[in-house]
């Protein structure tokens, strides 16, 4: 029986995808053989000995310590796209939050409970409409940071409205590439991209390299007459310095889906409590697709979308005994393994061997399971981080 420990709320339609009869999955599992979650936050949190895979039922894995994990040769795991249109939607319902008067309006609508003239009441708004006049999505200019998923979702939505799109990604897939519409500008940097554009939509990931990418120099890039869409992350963007910004008039709105106390309650900032995902469709996508993922490994050795393992499968058992391991990518490791399956007799069927970074990871197809002894001599081999056996049912 496998174990899953899960944390946040996971659709039950993914959740639904375990075999009762062979898993047990709650938040409070003993022993689990993986982690299934949304944005838990694992940093500081001891990793159970038994945990061999963390499935994110999501895009970022900042709330997962990747590196450290890898190191011990458990594989991480996202949901690359399945939530990517709830993403999309919300930063449109932000542009056009920001340039319209509907929050504003709503709330002065929101003071008149006391009129009980109907036409009193038509013959106000009619008046004090002027206030809450906005400007159109047409015609302007929306700079894309991050072209990945989202972000290529994002553009050619844009574009229907017939927004003029500018992207920024200089570390653009070739896959990502090829989904981006061509009428997107492409630009060589994040300062030729600020200086041009109206709104703004972040959708890179909170790595080093895009920590604080928005900040007091960056700012200083913009049009005061911009505004900033945030559905990616905080670390991302420097908040002081917008609230700075927006104080100081060089900066129209910002609208956020990470509330920081700076922020609150501040008249130009729309902020949202990280609902960029909640949507039943994406949350569905995400669960079932982690579920999948995780299950193919538990249960075949295969790996697919992992963000630290390289992908790798091959199809379900055939042969009576299936070996993966994981080694550090060093030469000379695979062929030491294979000498200890060679002077014990046993034949490797069929085999695939990847590596990615500083791990390589292996699966092997044998006709029937090696001893304890012969096991043992190989998770004994030099650079071995794992080992697993996985015997068809
Ligand atoms: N608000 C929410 O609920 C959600 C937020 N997100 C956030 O959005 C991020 C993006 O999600 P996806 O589009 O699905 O990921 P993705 O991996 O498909 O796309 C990310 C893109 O960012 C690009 N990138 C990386 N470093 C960059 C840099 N320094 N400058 C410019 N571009 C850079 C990559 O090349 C890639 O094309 C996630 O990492 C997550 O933090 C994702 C889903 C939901
Ligand atoms: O997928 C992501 O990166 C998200 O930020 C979504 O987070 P959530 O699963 O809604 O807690």
């Amino acid at each position: 029986m496998y174990q899953v420990r899960t944390y946040n709320k996971i659709s039950d339609k993914g959740l639904s995808l375990f075999p009762a009869g062979r898993y047990s999955v709650a938040e409070d599992v003993s022993s689990p053989e993986a982690i299934l979650l949304r944005s838990h936050k694992l940093h500081g949190e001891t990793l159970p000995e038994s945990v061999i895979a963390v499935a994110r039922a999501g895009a970022g894995t900042n709330n997962v310590p990747v590196d450290e994990y890898t190191k011990s040769g458990v594989v991480v795991f996202n949901t690359p796209g399945a939530n990517a249109n709830a993403v999309k939607e919300l930063v449109l319902a932000g542009m056009l939050l920001s340039s319209r008067g509907i929050l504003q309006g709503r709330d002065y609508v929101a003071t008149l409970g006391d009129m009980t003239d109907k036409g009193e009441m038509s013959k106000l708004l009619e008046a004090e409409k002027k206030r809450f006049a906005g400007s159109e999505l047409a015609g302007k200019k929306l700079g894309i940071v991050g072209l990945g998923a989202i972000g290529s979702m994002v553009a050619n939505a844009a574009l229907a409205l017939g927004m003029d799109v500018y992207g920024f990604d200089p570390a653009l897939s070739v896959e990502a590439a090829w989904r981006l519409p061509s009428d997107v500008h492409r630009m060589e940097s994040l300062q030729a991209l600020l200086s041009e554009i109206d709104y703004l939509t972040l959708h890179v990931p909170a790595i080093d390299a895009t920590k604080n990418m928005i900040n007091r120099d960056t700012l200083g890039f913009m049009k005061p007459s911009a505004a900033i869409m945030n559905f990616a992350r905080d670390a991302i963007v420097d908040s002081e310095a917008v609230v700075e910004a927006l104080d100081a008039g060089k900066l129209r709105n910002y609208v956020c889906d990470f509330p920081e106390p700076c922020l609150i309650g501040h008249e130009k900032v729309i902020a949202v409590p990280h609902i960029g995902a909640s949507t039943a469709e994406a949350e569905e996508n995400c669960a079932v697709m982690a579920v999948n993922q995780l299950r193919d490994y538990l249960e075949n050795g295969n790996i697919k979308n992992s963000v630290n393992f390289p992908e790798t499968s091959m199809g379900g058992l055939v042969s009576g005994c299936r070996i993966t391991f994981t080694n550090q990518n060093v030469s000379g490791v695979l062929g030491n393994v294979l000498s200890v399956f060679a002077e014990n007799n046993v034949n490797v069927i069929d085999m695939m061997n990847k590596s990615r970074n500083d791990v390589a990871y292996n699966i092997l197809d044998i006709d029937t399971c090696p001893s304890d002894a012969v096991l043992a001599a190989l998770k004994s081999v030099e650079h071995v981080i794992s080992l697993r056996v996985i015997v068809r049912d």
